[in-house]
């Protein structure tokens, strides 16, 4: 179902300052007349996306509107940025925003430099981010988010990352032999992650990245994997959703847009705590934990701060945008809370 379009104009208005709906009046055994209760305002909720009409962003809007708050969708490349002492604004089309509860960035791979901006201006302003411009950075980052898991304990697939051609044959052995996984550090849905199964196809490969000045990292094949990996949705502090993506006839990468399909599982315990042990590392509020099955257990492959999510949703018949929104509003309320509090310390 097509989103309904949402007026800019209504970003100028505050969002406590716009005329409350009427709650239902509480029920009450008792005759003594309950006081009067301040009707509460609708929160905002950005979504910052490049378009409304993509499914993971409609399915946001159609869950903030279910929950009777006010959804805002923003393209990132329309935020124009304002830095003034102590008081930075964000500008759209010709409007000061104003009055945001909350924001959650979608930011696309393409825009990533001009997203961080925008999400960083928001915490500027005061507002929660889920997730903050920081983390989505450190997981974009595809080489520093495994050396923080690595550092942590977390076990990821052996992997190396250099720039000395004369030096590949080592580099294959450091990460257990052929056959070998390559990876461009900026490849999304699968596209630049290939596999290699003699040391010429290794160097033509690297070789050809390198000259067009493209940072790779050669990564241990993880046979055990059988062509599956195993998406979980975590939220918070909790796994959400997960399922089983199973890669096509004569594919090893099973990402969906690959041709891969995805099966809903409930996950093993090991696997949920890897899960939300990562997201914390990394900072993430939302992600999409992506691992391989090892013969030992998870092996994490990558962190995705903007994780989409209709695969999951179709697998797991789970309301998982309802799932993110119901945390967004929470942690709006928490940072409210804090604010309230903050001059009585
Ligand atoms: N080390 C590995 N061993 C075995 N299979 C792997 C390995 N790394 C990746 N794969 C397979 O290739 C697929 C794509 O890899 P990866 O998720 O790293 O790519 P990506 O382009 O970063 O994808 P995304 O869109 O999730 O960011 C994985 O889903 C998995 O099936």
């Amino acid at each position: 179902m097509p989103a309904k379009k949402v007026s800019t104009k209504k970003a100028s208005v505050r969002a406590r300052d716009k005329a409350p709906t009427r709650e239902a009046e509480p029920r009450s055994a008792s005759a003594t007349p309950s006081p009067p209760r301040r009707p509460r305002a609708k929160k905002t909720v950005v979504i910052l996306s490049r378009k409304r009409s993509l499914y993971s962003t409609r399915r946001l809007v159609e869950a903030i509107k279910q929950r009777g708050q006010r959804p805002l969708v923003l393209d990132t490349l329309r935020c124009n940025m304002v830095l003034a002492p102590s008081h930075p604004r964000m500008i759209y089309r010709g409007v000061d925003i104003k009055g945001v509860d909350v924001v959650i960035p979608r930011i696309g791979a393409s825009i990533t430099g001009y997203g961080l901006a925008v999400v960083n201006h928001f915490e500027m302003m005061g507002v929660p981010v889920l997730n903050s411009a920081a983390a989505i950075a450190q997981s974009r980052d595809k080489l520093r988010a495994l050396q923080l898991l690595c550092r942590a304990g977390l076990d990821v697939p052996r992997t190396v990352m250099a720039h000395d051609r004369s030096d590949v044959r080592t580099l294959v052995r450091e990460v257990g032999g052929l056959p070998v996984i390559i990876k461009l550090l900026r490849g999304t849905q699968g596209v630049g992650v290939m596999i290699a199964h003699s040391i010429q196809e290794v160097q033509t490969i690297v070789n050809t990245f390198w000259d067009l000045g493209q940072e790779v990292v050669l990564q241990e094949f993880v046979a055990e994997s059988k062509g599956q990996d195993v998406r979980a949705l975590v939220v918070g502090d909790r796994v959400v959703g997960a399922m089983r993506r199973r890669a096509k006839k004569g594919e090893f990468r099973s990402n969906i847009h690959r041709g891969g399909e995805g099966t809903s599982v409930q996950l093993p315990d090991s696997y949920v705590e890897v899960a939300v042990k990562a997201a914390r590392l990394l900072g993430l509020e939302i992600t999409g934990v992506d691992m391989l099955d090892g013969s030992k257990g998870p092996r994490l492959m990558e962190l995705n701060s903007s994780p989409g999510f209709e695969g999951l949703e179709q697998a797991t018949k789970k309301d998982i945008a309802g799932e993110m929104i119901d945390h967004a509003l929470r942690l709006s309320e928490r940072q409210r809370m804090a604010t309230l509090i903050r001059p009585t310390l």
